[in-house]
């Protein structure tokens, strides 16, 4: 994936680059791009079967590993202590709610706001979301454990309505 991403000069940022990329559809893909005039439009498709397969199959194993060697490369391992990263963490629940600041109350959905907002709005989730991923793992928790643990354990202490009066 790399190499064909390089050939064509894309720039990836460093967090969505994910692994789950099937040669075999790559090959297919990069033989579709070399053997049609209209190279831009597979170009085209490509890139968005690529986001589409990012959004669909990333777990919080992937997110974690990207983490890891993001931190590994740049030498920053030293800095990722638990403290730092819940500081971090916090930092960006604030610049999370920044972008709600003053809004009053917002409709599911966000139905009127700008799409760039809502661009911004997925960053900083994401921002949370590295660094609690990154701040579970160096105090050496498994997340998704973890939290399948607590949903389970969330509907023994909240059971489900067994009637309609009680649903209310
Ligand atoms: N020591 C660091 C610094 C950054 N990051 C990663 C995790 C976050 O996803 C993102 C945070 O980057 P910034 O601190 O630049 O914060 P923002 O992206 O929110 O930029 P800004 O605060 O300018 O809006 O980068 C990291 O893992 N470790």
């Amino acid at each position: 994936m790399l190499s064909l991403v390089h050939f064509y000069g894309y720039n990836i940022p460093p967090f969505s680059h994910v692994n789950k990329f099937s040669p075999l559809k790559s090959k297919t893909r990069a033989f579709g791009i070399f053997a049609s005039n209209k190279s831009h439009i597979y170009l085209a498709n490509m890139e968005q079967e690529r986001d589409q397969e990012r959004s669909m199959d990333i777990s919080l194993k992937d997110l974690s590993k990207q983490l890891e060697d993001f931190a590994k490369v740049r030498n920053w391992e030293k800095y990722h202590s638990p403290r730092n990263l819940l500081l971090a963490m916090v930092g960006e629940v604030g610049e999370l709610s920044e972008i709600f600041q003053w809004r009053g109350e917002v409709d599911k959905g966000l139905p009127n706001w700008e799409e760039s907002d809502k661009e911004h709005l997925g960053e900083e989730l994401s921002d949370v979301l590295l660094y609690l991923i990154r701040l579970a793992d160096s105090c050496g928790i498994d997340l998704g454990d973890a939290a399948a643990k607590k949903i389970l354990k969330n509907s023994i202490k909240y059971p489900e309505p067994k009637t309609k009066r009680e649903f209310i």
